[in-house]
């Protein structure tokens, strides 16, 4: 019998996956709801490892080069982990324990993968970002972090599907990024108390 999916009304345990298109904001709305829970023990908010360079910018996420990727990844340290945008990711075994203990973790997750997110973490709640996707490249030409070229790739990234997990909950980051970093605490906020 499948775990209860994570919802308002069932406190802690809960793995929160925020996505949506490169340029929609996940970053940005996730920094924000991390500096408004500040340093509460229940409420992770994960690191990724990502073979990115450190000063790459965006997200403070564990840099390391391919072959440490891979190394790390046969000695069986990553949760899950997928490769999109020619970059690989891996979400650390030390959020599996937070959840397991009961605990909520945010983490920015990937489309793509949720199937094998939601393996390794059954418990969880979807948060889908959206925004006007003509605001997109603008948003990622001025972030300046990748490349016209890699940017156009990542606006070419078809949505994913994800049949079988509970329908996400949308928030629209097309606005001001304080309202729907607002809607993300008060969510994030809910799934801690259960209330
Ligand atoms: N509501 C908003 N209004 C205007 N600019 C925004 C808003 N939200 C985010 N941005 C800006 O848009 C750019 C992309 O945001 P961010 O990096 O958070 O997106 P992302 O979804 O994490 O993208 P990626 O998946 O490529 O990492 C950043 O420069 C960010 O400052
Ligand atoms: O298109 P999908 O599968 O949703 O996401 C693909 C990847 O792009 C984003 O990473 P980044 O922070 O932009 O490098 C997501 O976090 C995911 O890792």
């Amino acid at each position: 019998m499948p775990p209860p999916p994570c919802t308002t009304e069932r406190a802690g345990g809960c793995l929160i996956p925020i996505v949506g298109p490169s340029g929609v904001g996940k970053d940005t709305l996730i920094e924000k709801a991390r500096r408004a829970f500040g340093d509460r023990h229940d409420i992770m908010f994960v690191r990724r490892t990502i073979t990115r360079p450190a000063d790459a910018g965006g997200e403070d996420h564990e840099a390391v080069d391919q072959a440490t990727f891979q190394r790390r990844l046969a000695d069986g340290a990553f949760a899950v982990h997928w490769r999109a945008h020619g970059l690989s990711y891996g979400i650390p075994n030390s959020v599996r324990d937070h959840v397991e203990a009961g605990g909520l973790a945010v983490v920015n997750g990937s489309r793509h993968a949720m199937p094998a997110i939601a393996r390794a973490f059954p418990v969880l709640h979807v948060v889908e970002i959206t925004a006007d996707p003509a605001i997109l490249a603008r948003r990622l030409a001025v972030r300046g972090r990748e490349t016209a070229e890699m940017i156009a790739a990542r606006l070419r990234r078809p949505r994913a599907g994800a049949p079988g997990l509970p329908l996400p909950t949308e928030i629209d980051n097309s606005g001001s990024p304080e309202e729907a970093a607002a809607r993300l605490v008060a969510l994030i906020g809910k799934l801690a108390t259960g209330d």
